[in-house]
């Protein structure tokens, strides 16, 4: 049995700072929400609920790292994505880039951030005009922004081409006539184009072929290194996240409910709820039979009426009646390194192997037990 006499113990007067040193960060995220309106009646439709998509999230983004964003299918991942392009008007809570608060800048005021923060998205093939050139495609955040580099456009798409390894001669082809792969090479030209400070990569590489996925996971990389491009980067696959990410955040409902450096997230998760996760992946490390699975109970709840307290209660096996009444704080408990923040009233140990007991897995999550099952569940 889990020790549920133990509750959260805050390391007193921790201001939840999410990463050692003075360095300011690109992007701070603070209370961010989105809840979609649920319309209904007749004839006259009105706002009869909301899907709370994204509920009061924070976190930071610094120059140069990538923070990975990891969760089950539908606890806002894309949303968090969409909201801090600013594809989505936020409903409550602040953006801010470079100290500049950007939740509610229009058009106008956007337009000079706008080239600063990309994003890739999933679908190779959906995300490319299939009847523009390849050319065009790259060249088009040049043109919007009124860019023209030394040498003209089509010479820098040119080059894009060659970085990210494609044919510079193919710079007249189509969508096409390009394998997922390169589809996405693709894509992330374009998002490279105006040397941004900021990718979103939500789920980049989910939809490619597992044998091609390493690949562009790679190019991601040397792009992160080389031009020294933070990244947020969302997906399912804790395995990737493990490979590309410094920092990890894990959300849950619209909340996160950890973030820490992905040693201390891979190996000493604090969070019922991210011990869960973890336990599903494959760890080659470990034997297969002596490897401790926790499965969770039942669906995840619906977004549009969470559970009261902490989210997770409804599929935790420590949870007591103060979780039904007491939101949990994303703070620093007690022993966790600084920068490790976690929203539970009854944390792990913080060894992986903690604990024994086995509680019912929700079928979602069997889909991350296979490291090659990669499609979106
Ligand atoms: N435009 C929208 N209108 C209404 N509800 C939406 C909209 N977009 C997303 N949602 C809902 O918000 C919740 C969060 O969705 P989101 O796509 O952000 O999750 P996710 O973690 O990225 O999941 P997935 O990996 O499946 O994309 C889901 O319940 C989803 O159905």
């Amino acid at each position: 049995m889990s020790d549920n006499s133990k509750t959260t113990t805050a390391v007193a007067d921790s201001v939840p700072q999410q990463r050692n040193g003075s360095e300011a960060p690109l992007m701070k995220v603070s209370g961010l929400t989105k809840h979609f309106p649920i319309k209904g009646g007749f004839p006259i439709r009105r706002t009869v609920g909301a899907v709370k998509a994204v509920d009061g999230v924070d976190f930071e983004v610094y120059p140069g790292e990538s923070l990975g964003l990891v969760g089950e299918s539908g606890c806002g991942k894309s949303t968090t994505g969409r909201l801090i392009t600013r594809l989505y008007e936020p409903t409550a809570g602040t953006i801010e880039y470079q100290g500049q608060d950007i939740s509610s800048a229009d058009r106008r005021k956007l337009a000079p951030i706008r080239s600063e923060i990309q994003m890739i998205f999933q679908d190779p093939y959906a995300s490319l005009n299939p009847r523009q050139t390849v050319g065009t495609i790259i060249s088009g955040p040049m043109e919007i922004n009124g860019i023209n580099p030394p040498g003209g456009r089509e010479k820098r798409v040119r080059e894009l081409l060659e970085i990210v390894g494609l044919n510079p001669e193919h710079y007249n082809r189509f969508p096409h006539e390009f394998s997922g792969g390169q589809r996405q090479r693709i894509g992330v030209a374009r998002a490279i184009a105006l040397q941004p400070k900021l990718i979103v990569a939500d789920e980049p590489v989910s939809a490619l072929d597992v044998s091609i996925q390493a690949q562009v996971v790679n190019l991601l990389q040397e792009v992160q290194r080389e031009m020294g491009i933070a990244f947020v980067f969302i997906a399912h696959d804790l395995a990737i996240v493990r490979h590309f990410s410094q920092r990890v955040a894990v959300m849950y409902l619209g909340k996160i409910v950890e973030i820490a450096d992905r040693d201390s997230i891979y190996n000493r998760p604090r969070h019922p709820y991210t011990h869960a996760l973890l336990s599903a992946v494959p760890d080659a490390d470990i034997d297969a039979d002596k490897r401790e699975r926790i499965r969770l109970a039942g669906d995840v709840p619906s977004p549009i009426a969470p559970p009261s307290g902490c989210r997770f209660r409804t599929r935790c096996w420590k949870a007591t009646e103060k979780c039904a009444t007491e939101e949990p704080p994303l703070v620093r408990i007690q022993g966790s390194k600084e920068g490790h923040l976690t929203a539970c009233h009854y944390p792990e140990e913080g060894t992986i192997s903690a604990r024994t007991e086995d509680v019912v897995m929700d079928p979602g999550l069997k889909a991350l037990e296979n490291e090659s099952d990669i499609s979106k569940s």
